[in-house]
């Protein structure tokens, strides 16, 4: 698992929104061949939303060939209620981009039968192949999606009860009035979420560094369901250094010093990203312009490494990119 610290929640976004950006672009997604992404709603990803919108508007970055799968709905909420996840979503995101409406699928909080909704939700991410980019948030008690404490591992889409604290937590959202706080939703599960090809989470804010500190240092446990990224090949949290403070200092040290081994093997220093820096994916041959590589050379060394590893033989997928000098690099 790698942790990325950023200074705040701008830093956060700016990174996560590149790194998405960089990762749709490298896929080269076609009709054919869509780029599958998992969403979560919420305020952490807001500032990459709003990012990545930008992008699409500049014309740096395309959803066309994006398919999107939201994480979770309230249930009985009207999809436009202004916070019902569907609403929150076009609002936020969707209507900025040139996504094809069709490619977004979204829980229906509001189908005549949840179960069979659930289903459907996932044997529709089975019929695109599954999500390659499922990025995530989580609540302070570090629930992923609505997979509150005490929730299986092994979890699939499904109606969950929410806990109190988060009823208390959304309540923000419903003019701070707990009882207008939807108490059941509709959630992907755990397992949803790590069976895809790559998981990235948003952690933001002082209120979630003990769930941070939980999901670092302790073991996985069903009551920080977030703690499941230990176990995915390709697991990746950024957060803001307010989110560090119950973490050990050394281990904000040795992630941070993991970054810059990462960024001088990768980076500008010694890999020539002015060059063909994707090139040894063999997935992606796009050069860096000069703008690129002064503001996100970490994150295309990030990426770069990223689909270095993922192309690798067998034994080096995983996401250890930074401990390990690639082969491929010499
Ligand atoms: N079910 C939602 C999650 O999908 C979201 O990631 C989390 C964090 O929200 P925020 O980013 O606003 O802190 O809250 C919830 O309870």
């Amino acid at each position: 698992m790698r942790l990325v610290i950023r200074q705040d929640y701008d830093e956060v976004s700016d990174w996560v929104a590149h790194y998405i950006k960089e990762r749709i672009i490298q896929f080269q997604p076609s009709k054919d061949r869509p780029f599958v992404l998992g969403l979560p709603s919420g305020s952490s990803p807001l500032g990459c939303y709003q990012r990545l919108a930008k992008f699409c508007k500049a014309g740096q970055l395309s959803f066309k060939h994006v398919i999107t799968f939201s994480m979770d709905e309230y249930v009985g909420l009207p999809r436009e209620h202004s916070q019902s996840y569907y609403s929150f979503l076009w609002e936020h995101f969707f209507k900025h981009l040139d996504i094809i409406p069709e490619n977004i699928n979204q829980l229906d909080g509001n189908a005549a039968d949840l179960d069979e909704e659930c289903r459907r939700y996932e044997a529709a991410i089975v019929k695109v192949g599954g999500i390659e980019l499922f990025v995530g948030g989580i609540g302070p008690d570090g629930h992923i999606a609505f997979n509150e404490p005490g929730s299986s591992l092994t979890s699939r889409t499904r109606v969950k009860t929410l806990a109190y604290e988060t009823i208390i937590a959304n309540s923000r959202f419903f003019d701070g009035e707990v009882s207008k706080v939807p108490k059941l939703a509709l959630t992907v599960g755990v397992a949803t979420v790590m069976d895809a090809r790559e998981v990235c989470i948003i952690i933001v804010g002082a209120h979630k560094s003990v769930a941070l500190a939980k999901c670092v240092e302790e073991g996985v446990n069903h009551m920080c369901t977030v703690s499941a990224i230990q176990l995915h090949p390709k697991g990746l949290i950024v957060c803001d250094e307010d989110t560090t403070l119950e973490l050990h200092v050394k281990t904000v040290k040795y992630f941070k010093s993991i970054e810059h081994v990462h960024q001088s093997m990768i980076g500008t220093e010694n890999l020539s990203l002015q060059g063909q820096v994707l090139s040894t994916s063999g997935i992606a041959k796009r050069r860096y312009t000069q703008e690129e590589l002064d503001k996100g050379s970490s994150i295309a060394g990030a990426v770069a490494a990223s689909a270095a590893i993922c192309d690798g033989d067998a034994e080096d997928k995983t996401d250890d990119v930074d401990q390990r000098p690639s082969k491929k690099r010499k």
